[in-house]
């Protein structure tokens, strides 16, 4: 007789023989199995009630309840609809040697992602705040060029000649703004001297590879990590970093004149709030090269660019397009590479910007490669020397810390972890590895530390090969405060300032997180977020109390919550009755 497995078995049961054994095979229905079955599920719900988000799940309205069970029958529907090898329709990824399935790597999936229900539902989410995300990295840099070339005036300076491939693949390129147009020289030829503006008409049209056409889409693969590198997780989290360093080298000077900081702003929060992010806390790392309108002298503080920010939130917040739109708001970011020289200067900038626009800094940071730069215990003599200095000043500027962004087990940057929460951080910086220790999480819970999760920009820089192995679960579970952010979207692939990528990977990702996971971290996102000055009390009682506080932090909680039940009555009209 043949098995299941097609191997013939001379000794295998007679009809009879299996009669008899599988009437001594227990039924689910015996009571001593009941009982096992039940003692499972209270363990899992006892697993469950340590959840960073079982409260908020408790609380759900009916309405909201209804919601998210249509939202989980959607992801189950395109796990077996839209992710499958069987109903490959698109060759290309075929040609490729792609296999479809859920929880595929980002960039292999972006576009089959942006055509699901999933994604239409998660892009309508209220999403509150967002949380980490770097200037520099955040408007789609399509955009970016049309106003480039746009604004009269614009000159481009390389700091070698861009006559080789290798000279374009990693020169530093700086955009500047002159009065009087300069033509002299070819960029593209070994004859150009290092330094020397020519207006960027120019040095587009002469590109030697198609012109104009050539040059913004070599422009555009110098901004960003493309495809290749996004997913060639076998070069290890060192390689990307040169790479995406090399991005910055081109991209650091882009906005940095004011018409097109200008523009810059207006499609941020236009585009923010088309996402359903009604506030955004930007890690500012500039250099002093700021110049005004038709100016070609650089500022000599950040105040008129801060003044920009200003004014274009005001004036977006009065748009019929920025209602309810609540702001945008600066941390601080020094780079942990530099010298203490360097950074002890870029400490004392940020405090004379603060007492310039305090409404605009709400805290202090160090950005950077975490490996490749130096460790908080490194910068403790730094830290506690702008601690005095704010002091004095009286000016209030608390940590909001990158920590754990790295694979590193009890290394350096791991223990970065340690000097975070030591030194007071009010949230962590991505928290990759924050995973791996017990006693951080129980300090990070009892004092209500957030973890700002970027779960697409850790896959893409590599610490792990796609959302499904990413730790953030292991932390919600552990019952850490969290927040989903997007990081560096403009580079890093999502290629659109919203964190719709981001929520919807969670989504998918990870089983047990649902819609009502999705609404407890966009909560978060609010609760924990800086919109004015507060002591470390105000701050722990804000987050503490949160939508029954008096404050602003409880009113813009209680405005999530309104527009979060009225997202989720759209969900059930809109899919309730497929
Ligand atoms: O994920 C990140 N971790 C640490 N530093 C970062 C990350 N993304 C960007 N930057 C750093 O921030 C500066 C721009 O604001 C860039 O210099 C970049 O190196």
């Amino acid at each position: 007789m043949a098995n299941r497995t097609g191997m013939n078995y001379d000794n295998a049961y007679t009809e009879e023989e299996w009669q008899e054994i599988s009437r001594d095979i227990p039924k689910e229905s015996d009571p001593f199995m009941q009982k096992y079955i039940q003692g499972r599920e209270a363990l899992v719900a006892q697993e469950n009630r340590e959840r960073s988000d079982a409260s908020f799940r408790k609380g759900l309205t009916p309405i909201a309840k209804r919601a998210c069970d249509i939202v989980a029958r959607i992801r189950e529907e395109e796990k077996n609809t839209v992710w499958t090898p069987q109903l490959e329709d698109s060759l290309a990824q075929e040609s490729e040697n792609i296999t479809v399935h859920p929880g595929m790597m980002f960039s292999l999936s972006k576009q089959r992602m942006e055509g699901t229900k999933l994604w239409k539902i998660v892009r309508r989410m209220p999403k509150g705040t967002l949380l980490h995300a770097h200037l520099d990295a955040m408007v789609d840099f399509d955009y970016m060029f049309e106003v480039l070339f746009a604004t009269p005036g614009m000159h481009l300076y390389a700091d070698q000649p861009l006559a080789t491939a290798e000279a374009r693949d990693a020169a530093k390129i700086n955009f500047r703004f002159y009065k009087q147009p300069r033509t002299e020289g070819d960029i593209w030829s070994q004859s150009y001297k290092e330094g020397t503006p020519i207006l960027l008409t120019q040095v587009a049209d002469t590109f030697p590879e198609g012109g104009k056409a050539g040059f913004l889409k070599w422009l555009y693969g110098r901004c960003t990590l493309s495809r290749t590198d996004a997913v060639s997780q076998h070069h290890g989290v060192d390689e990307i970093w040169k790479k995406f360093y090399k991005c910055f080298r081109v991209v650091n000077s882009m906005i940095h004149y004011e018409p097109i900081f200008r523009m810059f702003l207006r499609r941020l929060m236009s585009l923010l709030k088309a996402d359903g992010i009604n506030w955004c806390e930007i890690r500012f790392s500039w250099a002093l090269d700021y110049y005004a309108q038709d100016s070609e002298t650089p500022e000599p503080d950040f105040s008129a660019a801060m003044t920009a920010i200003d004014e274009e939130v005001a004036r977006f917040r009065s748009s019929a397009e920025g209602k309810g739109f609540w702001g945008l708001r600066m941390i601080w970011a020094g780079m942990r590479m530099f010298p203490t020289r360097d950074i002890v200067q870029n400490m004392e900038y940020c405090i004379t910007t603060k007492m310039a626009h305090p409404n605009l800094i709400l805290g202090y940071d160090l950005v950077g490669q975490e490996d490749g730069g130096r460790p908080l215990r490194d910068l403790l003599p730094e830290l506690f020397w702008f601690r005095k200095q704010c002091a004095e000043e009286g000016v209030n500027i608390p940590f909001f810390f990158h920590a754990g962004e790295c694979l590193g087990t009890g290394n350096a940057t791991d223990h970065n972890l340690f000097d975070a929460v030591l030194l007071g951080t009010r949230r962590i910086g991505h928290g990759f590895s924050l995973y791996k220790h017990p006693l951080l999480i129980d300090l990070v819970k009892e004092r209500r530390i957030l973890v700002e999760s970027c779960p697409i920009s850790n896959e893409v820089l590599r610490l792990c090969g796609s959302v499904m192995s990413h730790p953030l679960p292991a932390l919600l579970a552990r019952g850490v405060p969290c927040a989903l952010c997007n990081d560096d979207p403009a580079m890093l692939g999502q290629d659109t300032a919203g964190s719709t990528h981001d929520f919807w990977q969670a989504l998918q990702g990870w089983e047990n997180l649902g819609l009502a996971g999705l609404g407890s971290l966009a909560e978060n996102s609010i609760r924990w977020a800086a919109f004015e000055d507060q002591t470390p009390d105000e701050w722990s009682r804000d987050i503490r109390e949160a939508s029954m506080g008096g404050g602003t932090k409880a009113q813009r909680l209680k405005e999530w919550q309104v527009d979060w039940e009225k997202f989720c009555l759209w969900v059930v009209d809109e899919f309730g009755e497929d």
